[in-house]
């Protein structure tokens, strides 16, 4: 369990986090979403007692991070892939975590088998490592000490596709395993695949947080036709309201009801998904402005 109370931190006159308040429960992932330059980093090196907060509170099992007797069994955290000892080799950076954590040496062996670092990648200094294969280590650093929460800040980049892939089933199973994940990112779809739960930061505000499936639900369903004007009669004549988006028509209804107007009246679709909801519409919004910002 992680709870973040009212937690703040300024830089000068700048608020890079402002009041922010959520909690994530074992057996959840929990995305943490928000635009660069958001918050999210700030955040979580709060949670994990790498940057003092400016006012607030944040607690994992119950405790302060510096409170925990030894960190490494409880919570798991990845934050800067990149910031490993560049001189030592993958299988080296885990023994020494593994003795300062008093951990068995087979735990090495395992996690490395885990991560799908093999032989040879372990032999490998750090320094040679792609960025996929550093945040590979960065998880089995995190999973080392088999905590229960894991922390992780953007461990999705570097992955190739097949990398992503693995990493969400990893983080489903620990989670479905009673585990806790609060996992950042600054790609909606990405935390879309694996989070329970959204929390979404934009300017060091939360502006939206709840369940996956509330927040982006509500928007209707986009349909389209290669003839547009009989998809518009047979939605009418199911009693359909349907106005023009740029990729179709958008109905304020279910996809199923959408679909069978269709199918009565004989209509061939071209597409008939869920169309984008409130969640998607705001993160968009908060993307463009932080590039308006940034000029990132
Ligand atoms: N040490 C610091 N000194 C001054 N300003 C900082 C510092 N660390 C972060 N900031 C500022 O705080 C804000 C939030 O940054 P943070 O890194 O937490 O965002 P983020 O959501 O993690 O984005 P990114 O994905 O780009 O890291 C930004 O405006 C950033 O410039």
């Amino acid at each position: 369990m992680i709870s973040v109370e009212h937690l703040s931190k300024r830089y000068g006159r700048h608020a890079a986090v402002d009041d922010v308040s959520f909690r994530c429960e074992p057996g959840t992932v929990t995305g943490f979403l928000g635009p660069n330059g958001a918050g999210k980093s700030t955040t979580m090196r709060m949670i994990c007692g790498l940057t003092p907060p400016t006012a607030g509170r944040a607690t994992v099992a119950g405790r302060r991070y510096r409170d925990l007797p030894n960190p490494g069994r409880e919570v798991g955290v990845l934050l800067d892939a990149s910031a490993q000892h560049a001189g030592r080799t993958g299988r080296e950076a885990l023994a020494v975590a593994a003795s300062t954590m008093g951990l068995d040496r087979r735990e090495v062996a395992a996690k490395l088998d885990l991560v799908g670092l093999d032989a040879a990648a372990a032999k490998r200094r750090v320094r040679a490592y792609s960025l996929g294969m550093r945040q590979r280590l960065g998880i089995a650093l995190a999973l080392l000490g088999d905590p229960r929460v894991l922390i992780l800040d953007e461990p999705a980049n570097g992955l190739d596709p097949e990398g992503i892939f693995w990493m969400r089933g990893l983080l489903r199973d620990f989670a479905d395993r009673g585990g806790t994940v609060l996992l950042s990112s600054h790609l909606l779809r990405e935390v879309e695949a694996v989070a329970d739960r959204l929390v979404v930061i934009g300017g060091g505000r939360i502006v939206a947080q709840g369940d996956k499936s509330e927040l982006l639900a509500g928007g209707g369903t986009l349909v389209r036709a290669r003839d547009t004007g009989a998809l518009r009669r047979a939605l009418d004549a199911a009693g359909l309201a349907a106005r023009d988006s740029a990729d179709g028509l958008l109905v304020p209804a279910e996809t199923e009801a959408v679909g069978q107007a269709a199918a009565d009246a004989g209509v061939a679709l071209a597409e008939l998904r869920p169309a984008d909801g409130r969640l998607e519409q705001l993160f968009l919004t908060l993307t463009a402005e932080s590039t308006k910002e940034t000029g990132k």
